[in-house]
């Protein structure tokens, strides 16, 4: 048998749709990390994630909003061509904005066709259960993989009421229907974003395709984080699900302190940096 290519290894194809579902099949876990940018990703793929979310949480991270809801498709085409330019083993998903697709299936395949065309990503991800199945289907239909995500919906935050897990008491049964309208659809996998544990270890447990968790417990097929805040870029506070990895704000804190203390005494730039 071939050694999953979700592992690493020797492999150096692209990760595939049907490798994810394989893993699942085996019991194999895998992580997810959101990527903006050229650099970041390629380390990410030497580091063997498999797969990469260009995240309309680029909206916090990367471009100052307070939220996911002003960005735009051309924000997100830009990071996804970023990205896609320093990867070729990774599946790239794009994350479909506010806006760009909820009015119905065609708004929804215009959108999914830049990511995929400009954008040089494999997949999309959209926000939404039921109400969003027959976009799900029609991208489906049409050759494109759709990555669903349920559950807390960030896009959502004013109809929901602000960041609060869902899926709780009578929650319970609108996820799990949420969950099976994805898979019904079309969609390959499906996140599952702050979802009390033992729904989210059902909803895994009665779908055929992958479940991704964020805030969703130890038993989802594979994880996601924001990656600014697992490697401890993000200043501010971080939500609860959120670990630590790195403490990459203190490092490049440092180092920009250093060197403004360099030039400022006088001891950057050395000879070895000057040119005769
Ligand atoms: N930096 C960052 N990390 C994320 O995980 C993330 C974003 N931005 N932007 C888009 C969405 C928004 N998400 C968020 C944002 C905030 C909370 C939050 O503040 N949660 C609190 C409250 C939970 C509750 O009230 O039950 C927490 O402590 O987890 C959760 C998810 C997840 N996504
Ligand atoms: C948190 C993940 C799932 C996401 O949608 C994003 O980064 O935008
Ligand atoms: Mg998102």
């Amino acid at each position: 048998m071939t050694e999953s290519p979700l592992y690493g290894g020797t492999s150096t194809a692209r990760v595939r749709i049907h490798h994810l579902q394989q893993a699942k099949q085996r019991g194999e876990k895998w992580a997810m990390l959101t990527a903006y940018d050229t650099y970041s990703a390629a380390v990410f793929e030497e580091a063997g994630i498999p797969v990469m979310l260009v995240g309309d949480s680029s909206g916090n991270v990367v471009l100052g909003h307070t939220s996911t809801v002003p960005v735009t498709v051309d924000d997100i085409l830009l990071m996804t061509k970023a990205v896609t330019r320093s990867t070729s083993r990774a599946l790239i998903v794009a994350d479909l904005p506010f806006g760009s697709y909820e009015s119905g299936p065609q708004q929804a395949f215009g959108t999914a066709v830049r990511m995929m065309k400009e954008g040089g990503a494999q997949a999309v991800k959209l926000e939404g259960g039921l109400r969003v199945a027959p976009q799900i289907r029609l991208l489906h239909d049409a050759g494109i993989p759709v990555m669903a995500h349920i559950g807390f919906t960030p896009q959502s935050e004013h109809a929901l009421g602000g960041f609060r897990v869902q899926g709780r008491g009578a929650g319970a049964e609108q996820l799990l229907t949420d969950a099976h309208a994805v898979q019904e659809a079309g969609a390959f996998a499906v996140v599952l974003e702050m979802v009390p544990a033992t729904i989210a270890a059902q909803v895994t447990k009665e779908l055929a395709i992958p479940t991704i968790g964020i805030g969703a417990g130890v038993d989802c097929d594979a994880q996601v984080l924001v990656w600014p805040d697992m490697a401890g870029l993000n200043g501010g506070r971080v939500p609860k699900f959120v670990k630590k990895y790195a403490d990459l704000r203190g490092e490049l804190l440092r180092a920009a302190q250093e060197f403004a203390d360099d030039v400022r005494g006088g001891t950057f730039p050395g000879p070895e940096h000057s040119f005769d």
